[in-house]
């Protein structure tokens, strides 16, 4: 097994993994099912907020559910989070199968969410949290126009 992969911790292992890490601890959650230039570079922007990375990454059931298409994900968990963990950025990757990251963020306690500039993060349940508990959240903005769905639509015209 590659080094990297020792980044990979499971859901019982999670607290005492973040206790672990330098402080302070960043996290953040998503999909990220065809790694592209706008995940690696907002995956280092939320690392540079902090001391640590802990990403939470959405089960294959999970990602149905958010209604991306019948065929998503196209990588699967085990392979989506290898290559989460093979990123410099990146401290800890774990899974979540839940409809939100509400229960990781629990769990983890993360003193800094953070997500794309995309979402609200008052609006989130994710963000509320931290707020409730005294943590900071931050809302990072899109610096490349990418995503997965419009990677797939260009293969599939082509
Ligand atoms: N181009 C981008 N720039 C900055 N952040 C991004 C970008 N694309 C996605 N993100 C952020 O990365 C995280 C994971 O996003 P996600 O996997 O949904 O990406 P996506 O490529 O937009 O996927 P999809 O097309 O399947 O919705 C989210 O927090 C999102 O805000
Ligand atoms: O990759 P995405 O689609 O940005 O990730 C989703 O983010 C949601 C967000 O945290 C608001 O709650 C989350 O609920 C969902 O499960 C995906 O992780």
């Amino acid at each position: 097994m590659p080094n990297f992969e020792t980044k990979i911790c499971s859901r019982a292992e999670l607290q005492a993994r973040v206790a672990a890490l330098p402080k302070p601890v960043v996290l953040t959650n998503g999909v990220f099912d065809i790694l592209h230039r706008g995940h690696v570079t907002y995956l280092a922007q939320a690392r540079a907020l902090g001391a640590s990375l802990v990403v939470a990454a959405n089960t294959d059931a999970s990602v149905k559910r958010l209604g991306k298409g019948d065929d998503r994900p196209l990588n699967s968990l085990a392979d989506r989070m290898a290559v989460l963990a093979a990123l410099e950025s990146v401290s800890l990757v774990v899974e979540f199968d839940e409809d939100t990251a509400l229960d990781v963020v629990l769990e983890a306690r993360p003193d800094i969410y953070a997500k794309g500039g995309d979402y609200d993060m008052t609006a989130i349940p994710e963000g509320q949290a931290v707020l409730a508990y005294g943590g900071q959240v931050a809302a990072i903005d899109f610096e490349h126009d990418r995503s997965t769905t419009k990677l797939l639509k260009k293969v599939r015209a082509s």
